[in-house]
């Protein structure tokens, strides 16, 4: 796990050896230690280079370790060990030095980095904070607010940055090892007085309280209830306030209260779901390690809306020739201007030059005939769409992928209508279609594995986290946000007003509530969704059944005002002027909804938060239950990362169905059973039989209810 091997005469190169990315496992440290005091102890070794072996230094701790009981040596003693020695200590950063990696750097005299090298502590990321020693040396090396930001947001920084915030001491093209090797060498038998970190005085910050005060506050903001950076924050400010041990002593305190958190739990789940996604399977049994997927050099974009526009720079931007289709002339016109002007801007950011000459344009739907896959993403107009996918079908070469951007219509259908349906997916992308990491990709019932392929391989070349779905109304994301939103009214009905139904979310952790949320996107997008799928509620009409159920009219209402939210200036909200995004509580909503339970006879009632959450969160993760039963997502991992990537599920609680399992099925069971018998006319209050066969078989724990879902799927 670790290897020593003396060179050029001298040096002591010790190799990390856990691949796939050098993590301190158990028994990576264990080398580590040993090997360590192996250099040290020969009097031959005059100085020492740490790397890791196939070009990456160390991605941290191993995470796989964490939730289970933890054995092997700790490192700290070891780098305490590693920063005392008299013989200089050099680390060589290659690839990754990520977490404990960067920790353990830290703690050597020098560190060299390659040019391509990234390194951070991103432990706030998994619910931790760097707790080996990190917290409390990189202060003292680059000073509070550089640490604090990279502590608090697990930025991973560049070889450049790092030299230049004086994380690392040179950058080099050439081999990394050797330059280490080489520059051990020449400080062997130097002074190394200046060199140990942890003896560092912290920089001085004038009104140190004030800072920290203005910090946290910040910090607490962005953390939508997350602990772990509000911890960072105290560890950083016990090394700007304490001595050395002192602040290693509120770091390990700090760290004990993390370790065995829910949120770090959750987070590390996180980690690991999202990249169980991208291994992908389809109930044909097809999967991600046995399709290949076909290259796409140049693809094409159909329909220059804000979707469109989105999409032609993400896939500009990776790299891929676009032809961007608008039959619109003045359309077509201002997409330019603002692909354009997205493009030099984030090109401007990275130091790069932009990709402008990647994209053509046209208003000819001819264009495309040589691309080697299309996505369309006109307006939302189902006749529309089938006459674009006939003409693509028509135009484009033998083997063209045609993928639509469709949020609620049928991938089969749209398939029908092409020679290939075997070659048509669902790419439904989330707005800012450039900015937004979840892409849910939708397989039809006659798309092949190869499509699939094509299209998951795509979207991660365009930086995306692809989640491979099922075809059915709303998909997973939006067929799950139905029955919330659904909730979330007649919570309005019995006496909540927006605000409280909002508030409740946000401090669950949303970055906003289901109302703040439905303005900004528009309240006429799902008005219209829902005049498409229920047609019998014309305009006016108040009835608060249909086919039998409960049917809440307050959205469709207050769209036949024209509320239609931010654009418009009001909505569920008011604001100072359409587009404005300061929300502020509106009277005129709250006579609105008097008024409306005047009409027909309810009496507004106490609700509490408590009651928000059960009603909109267990019903959403009830319909998640059935979309697993019916195997429209592969597993709970799928629809985790759509909601924490897609709609802003908070990622410190996992995911839906991380947080059923954290809150205990039988809990939400119980409440579901609650609710449905309060409300039988509520069918997403029923609850799902995949939820009581899981009860029923003792709650397992997340990554074992596949197997339960295997078992049913045989049955069936
Ligand atoms: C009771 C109280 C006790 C309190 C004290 C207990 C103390 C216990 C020790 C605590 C130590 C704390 C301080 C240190 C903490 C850390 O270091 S936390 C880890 C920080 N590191 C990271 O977050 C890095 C995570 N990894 C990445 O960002 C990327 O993987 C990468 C390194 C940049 C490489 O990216 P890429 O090339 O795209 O590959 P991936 O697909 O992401 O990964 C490849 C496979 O490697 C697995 N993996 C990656 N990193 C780790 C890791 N650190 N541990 C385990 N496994 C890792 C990843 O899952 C992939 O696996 P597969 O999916 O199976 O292929």
């Amino acid at each position: 796990m670790a290897q020593f091997t003396l060179v050029s005469g001298s040096v002591g190169l010790i190799t990390l050896q856990n691949p796939p990315v050098n993590a301190l496992s158990a028994a990576t440290r264990q080398g580590i230690v040993d090997m360590m005091n192996k250099a040290l102890n020969d009097p031959e070794v005059k100085s020492v280079v740490v790397c890791g072996q196939n070009r990456i230094f160390c991605g941290g701790a191993d995470i796989k370790e964490f939730g289970t009981k933890i054995s092997g040596p700790p490192l700290i003693p070891t780098i305490h060990t590693i920063e005392a020695t008299n013989k200089p200590v050099v680390a060589a950063i290659e690839g990754s030095a990520l977490g404990g990696g960067l920790e353990l750097a830290l703690g050597c005299h020098y560190r060299i980095a390659h040019s391509k090298a990234r390194l951070g502590l991103p432990e706030v990321t998994l619910g931790l904070l760097p707790a080996i020693g990190g917290s409390q040396r990189l202060p003292r090396l680059i000073g509070v607010p550089a640490a604090i930001e990279l502590i608090t947001t697990g930025r991973h920084i560049t070889a450049a940055e790092a030299l230049q915030l004086g994380l690392v001491d040179h950058v080099t093209r050439s081999s990394t090892v050797d330059e280490a090797i080489k520059f051990a060498q020449s400080v062997e038998g130097k002074s190394l007085d200046s060199r140990r970190i942890s003896n560092y005085p912290c920089p001085h910050l004038p009104d140190l309280d004030a800072v920290f005060e203005g910090v946290m506050q910040e910090v607490r903001q962005k953390a939508h209830g997350a602990i772990a950076p509000i911890a960072c924050v105290q560890a950083v400010r016990a090394a700007a306030t304490l001595p050395y041990l002192e602040g290693m002593e509120i770091e390990r305190q700090l760290m004990e209260t993390l370790f065995t958190s829910s949120q770090a739990r959750a987070l590390q789940y996180t980690f690991f779901a999202q990249r169980a996604v991208s291994r992908w399977s389809m109930p044909s049994g097809a999967r991600w390690d046995t399709s290949m997927p076909k290259p796409v050099h140049k693809a094409a974009v159909i329909g220059l809306g804000t979707m469109g526009r989105g999409i032609t720079v993400a896939l500009a931007q990776a790299g891929l020739s676009v032809v961007a289709v608008e039959t619109q002339e003045k359309q077509l016109k201002e997409a330019k201007l603002v692909v354009s002007g997205i493009l030099e801007r984030a090109a401007q950011r990275r130091g790069m030059a932009p990709t402008l000459a990647k994209i053509t344009y046209s208003h000819d739907i001819r264009a495309v005939a040589d691309v080697d896959l299309v996505i369309e993403a006109v307006f939302e107009d189902e006749a529309l769409k089938e006459k674009v996918f006939q003409q693509l079908s028509a135009v484009c070469k033998p083997g063209t992928f045609l993928c639509t951007n469709t949020s609620s219509l049928d991938v089969d259908h749209l398939a029908s209508l092409t020679h290939n349906p075997e070659l048509v997916v669902g790419m439904h992308f989330f707005a800012p279609a450039h900015v937004m990491k979840l892409l849910e990709v939708v397989y039809g019932s006659k798309s092949s594995p190869e499509a699939l392929a094509t299209v998951m391989q795509l979207g991660k070349r365009m930086g995306k986290v692809s989640v491979a779905v099922g075809n059915c109304w709303g998909f997973v994301g939006n067929r799950m946000l139905k029955p919330y939103m659904e909730q979330a009214f007649y919570l309005l009905e019995e006496g909540a007003t927006p605000e409280l139904v909002d508030q409740a979310l946000v401090e669950f952790g949303f970055p906003m509530g289901v109302f703040r949320m439905s303005d900004l996107s528009g309240t006429d997008v799902y008005w219209k969704i829902r005049k498409e799928a229920e047609p019998v509620g014309a305009s006016g009409q108040e009835a608060r059944v249909r086919k039998g159920l409960r049917y809440s009219p307050l959205g469709d209402l207050l769209c036949e005002q024209g509320r239609f939210g931010q654009k418009t200036g009001q909505g569920w909200y008011q604001y100072d002027k359409p587009g404005s995004r300061v929300a502020r509580p509106d009277p005129w909503v709250h006579n609105f909804l008097e008024e409306y339970r005047a009409r027909h006879g309810l009496v507004a009632r106490r609700i509490d938060h408590a009651e928000v959450l059960e009603r909109c969160l267990y019903s959403l993760i009830n319909e998640g239950f059935r979309i697993l039963e019916e195997g429209i997502a592969a597993g709970p991992e799928d629809i985790d990362m759509i909601y924490v990537f897609g709609y802003g599920w908070p990622k410190h609680r996992g995911g839906p169905m991380f947080y059923a399992s954290m809150v205990g099925l039988a809990k939400i069971l119980e409440r579901l059973e609650h609710y449905h018998r309060a409300h039988p006319d509520v069918p997403f209050m029923q609850p799902c039989s995949l939820l009581r066969k899981l009860v029923t078989c003792g709650s397992p724990p997340v990554h074992k209810w596949k197997d339960v879902i295997k078992k049913i799927h045989s049955q069936l």
